[in-house]
């Protein structure tokens, strides 16, 4: 997250496959969809791309709400990208509604093709694993890793969906267990 780490490039490197070294900032945000095939099922992702700028800030967690899993980036070029997703990570917890499992992110270090890198991948690895969250060096300029990336935020949050499902199942289960003694009592 943040201006600049490669978020719409990232995105449209995902959807239309193609890069560009020019860089116009997102205004906010905006809407890509993508099909894909996911263990043999078909899936319209709807993607959001927000703009980093501060003064979106407020706007961009409004959508964060309904989201069904998130896409860290930061650009492993820029130490202060990599210490600004804690505060992501929690802005989007807030907005989240919590589930029975780990709300779905992946973390993308981005530009990993670049030599001046600030960010190693074991100090990102360690942040990741501390917080139970699959990290992806990936760069948007030579397509490396992006749709292993975005591959694993869809199983995520499909599985999470599933679970969620069962959880609210077992609910409704436990409660008609809960009424068959009532009625057991009633016959006798
Ligand atoms: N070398 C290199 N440059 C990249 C890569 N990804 C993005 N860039 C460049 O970084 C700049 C910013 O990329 P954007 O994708 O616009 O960044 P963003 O995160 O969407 O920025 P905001 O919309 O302002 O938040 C552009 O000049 C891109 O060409 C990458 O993997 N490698
Ligand atoms: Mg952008």
């Amino acid at each position: 997250m943040g201006r600049s780490v490669g978020k719409t490039s990232l995105l449209t490197q995902y959807v239309k496959n193609t890069f560009t070294e020019d860089y116009r900032t997102t205004l906010g945000a905006s809407i890509l969809t993508k099909q894909i095939t996911v263990d043999d099922k078909a899936v319209k992702l709807q993607i959001w791309d927000t703009g980093g700028q501060e003064r979106f800030r407020a706007l961009v967690s409004s959508f964060f709400k309904g989201s069904d899993g998130c896409m860290l980036a930061f650009d492993v070029t820029d130490t202060d990208s990599f210490y600004a997703l804690e505060d992501w990570r929690q802005e989007i917890l807030s907005q989240t509604r919590p589930g029975p499992q780990q709300f779905p992110f992946v973390v993308l270090g981005n530009k990993i093709d670049l030599t001046s890198r600030q960010v190693s991948s074991a100090q990102a690895e360690d942040w990741c694993q501390d917080k139970n969250i699959p990290y992806f060096e990936v760069s948007a300029k030579c397509n490396v890793n992006v749709d292993q990336a975005f591959r694993r935020l869809v199983r995520d949050a499909l599985l999470q969906d599933s679970e969620a499902k069962d959880y609210y199942l077992t609910d409704s289960v436990t409660l008609r267990h809960n009424q068959t003694p009532d009625k057991r009592s009633c016959d006798c």
